[in-house]
């Protein structure tokens, strides 16, 4: 077991007193889904002032780098893509000052070389189940699966987290597991969050 603690990114918020409330916990990323055929989608930040711990983090499934840009104008700090964005799409995006999250579906018969082509494109991968609809899909993968990942870049593991499975996370022996993703297990109607199972969460994820 790792003593480091994880950064703690919760995504798909829209309810703006959903989102003041999560504000109050220690998390470090939030996240709004700007993927129109998402049951969490947004189509615009939410009026809401952040504290600057917590980073806004927009997720996009193959939208236009306009598209992209104008959602970074508008305060994402970090952009998160879930389609087939290619490396120097992110490489231009980490360059214009934002930090870049690039998500993978991960299966049995994923072709992990194919992340190489972006390691120097992106800050952290995110590993998700495997689905036609991207995410959100409250199943986890099966994580031995990640024995197969031999690149260097620090990950997130995503993929039907929930206070059942946190535990079992906090046994990846793995240094480049730098952070979790909670989403829809966390949920008491789609893009709206229980506070107290996040706070719970924390609690497992903090050693508390
Ligand atoms: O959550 C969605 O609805 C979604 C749809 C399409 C692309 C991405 C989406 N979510 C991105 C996330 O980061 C989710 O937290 C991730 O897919 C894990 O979700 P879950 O399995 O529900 O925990």
């Amino acid at each position: 077991m790792t003593n480091t603690t994880l950064k703690v990114k919760v995504c798909g918020m829209r309810d703006d007193t959903n989102i003041q409330s999560l504000a109050q916990l220690p998390i470090d990323y939030m996240g709004f889904i700007f993927y129109e055929k998402s049951k969490r989608h947004v189509d615009h930040l939410p009026y809401i002032l952040l504290p600057p711990t917590i980073k806004k983090v927009g997720v996009f499934v193959d939208a236009s780098e306009t598209c992209i840009l104008d959602k970074i104008q508008a305060g994402i700090e970090v952009v998160q893509l879930h389609g087939q964005e290619p490396p120097a799409l992110c490489k231009q995006l980490q360059e214009s000052g934002v930090e870049v999250i690039k998500a993978f579906g991960i299966h049995s018969t994923v072709d992990w070389t194919k992340l190489a082509d972006y390691q120097h494109a992106v800050d952290y991968f995110l590993f998700d189940t495997s689905d036609p609809e991207h995410g959100g899909t409250g199943r986890a993968f099966d994580w031995n699966q990640l024995k197969e990942y031999q690149l260097p870049v620090p990950y997130f593991l995503s993929g039907g987290l929930s206070l059942e499975n946190l535990p079992a996370v906090l046994q990846l022996a793995d240094h480049r597991l730098v952070g979790v993703d909670l989403n829809s297990k966390f949920e008491t109607a789609p893009a709206l969050k229980d506070i107290n199972q996040i706070k719970k969460a924390l609690k497992i994820i903090n050693h508390e």
